[in-house]
């Protein structure tokens, strides 16, 4: 028998690029709900206790009562989307690359918190570097980023893309998260391996889909005021052998001009750069990768893989 998958918010912006991602594989069935019954409880109960791998797309707090739906079902694995369980102990982070046993962890889960799109880029620059011993873990972060308007589901794609509503927003580009609470930062705090919390000043574009995720840092901060190069090779170290996560080349980050979010659109990959001058005491750690992909759907459909052995 084929595994049973229930995507529990398939409507909803990641969940239709999961359905997108899954559409044609031969090896699972998809169970389904039809859109009209989308919030229809008694139906989601019944997916969900039958399905093999739940992979919830919801708002936090209908995950939470995802989950409690499931209490005393020992056969239903979950993957969460939602931020509800990312920095809860009992649940296995599913950012397979974070270490070389994240793995193994991931395809043995019952639970499994898929991280956020910002998180992806700042936990795969920041722990690195913690665990290589370069980067103090009182080291005071700042997170700069910006995001594809996807990133806020359904509600912000309504305001970006309908000009008639009445919270239609026009920028081209706007700072949020200005009271500097954003739900992201105790979990990039927790697996970025952080004592002090990271300053995170996130933002959107008026563009769907993409994401770049901005960590500058001065050198003589660091452990043994480390070079660039350095830098690099602690990086490059920690994913070699990876085809998800790309460092890209020193040589190729010291002649590029610009990085464009857009540019992994669609794909599950993330790549990092490190840039700045040598010997200039500085260096911008960005990390690119599609919100939807590698920050939430492609992750999500990486970590059913694993979890279904395939
Ligand atoms: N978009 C992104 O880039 C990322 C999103 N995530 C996370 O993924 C989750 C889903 O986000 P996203 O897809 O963007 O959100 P959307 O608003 O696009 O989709 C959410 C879906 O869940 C449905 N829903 C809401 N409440 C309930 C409920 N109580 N019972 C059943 N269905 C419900 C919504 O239905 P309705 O249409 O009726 O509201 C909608 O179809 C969130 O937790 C988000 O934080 C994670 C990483 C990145
Ligand atoms: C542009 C935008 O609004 N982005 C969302 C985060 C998107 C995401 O990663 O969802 P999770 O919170 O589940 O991780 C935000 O800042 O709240």
């Amino acid at each position: 028998m084929k595994p049973k998958i229930f995507i529990d918010g398939e409507h909803g912006t990641t969940g239709l690029q999961i359905r997108q991602r899954l559409a044609g594989r031969q090896d699972i069935e998809v169970i389904s709900i039809p859109e009209a019954e989308r919030r229809n409880a008694n139906l989601r109960e019944e997916m969900l206790g039958s399905a093999d791998i739940a992979i919830l797309c919801l708002p936090d707090d209908a995950s939470r009562e995802a989950v409690a739906m499931l209490e005393g079902n020992p056969t239903t694995r979950v993957i969460d989307t939602s931020t509800a369980h990312r920095t809860d102990p009992t649940w296995i982070y599913g950012f397979a690359e974070l270490e070389p046993s994240q793995r193994g962890l991931i395809a043995g889960a019952h639970r499994v918190s898929n991280p956020g799109c910002y998180p992806t880029g700042a936990i795969a620059l920041l722990r690195p570097l913690r665990l290589a011993g370069l980067l103090p873990a009182d080291y005071p972060i700042s997170v700069n980023a910006v995001s594809g308007y996807t990133g806020g589901g359904k509600q912000l794609i309504a305001q970006m893309e309908n000009e008639a509503a009445a919270d239609h927003i026009a920028a081209p580009h706007f700072l949020y998260g200005l009271t500097l609470t954003h739900k992201h930062v105790p979990e990039m705090k927790q697996h970025g391996l952080l004592d002090r919390a990271p300053i995170f000043a996130p933002s959107v574009g008026r563009f769907a889909q993409g994401m770049i995720v901005q960590v500058p840092l001065h050198l003589d901060l660091l452990e043994g005021a480390p070079s660039l190069t350095k830098i690099h090779a602690a990086l490059a170290a920690h994913y070699a052998g990876q085809d998800v996560v790309e460092v890209m080349p020193l040589a190729d980050s010291s002649t590029r001009a610009r990085v464009d979010p857009t540019e992994l659109n669609d794909t599950n990959r993330m790549r990092l750069y490190v840039f700045g001058t040598e010997g200039n005491g500085q260096v911008n750690l960005v990390a690119q990768l599609d919100n939807l992909g590698k920050g939430a759907s492609g992750a999500a459909v990486q970590n059913m893989d694993l979890m279904l052995g395939a």
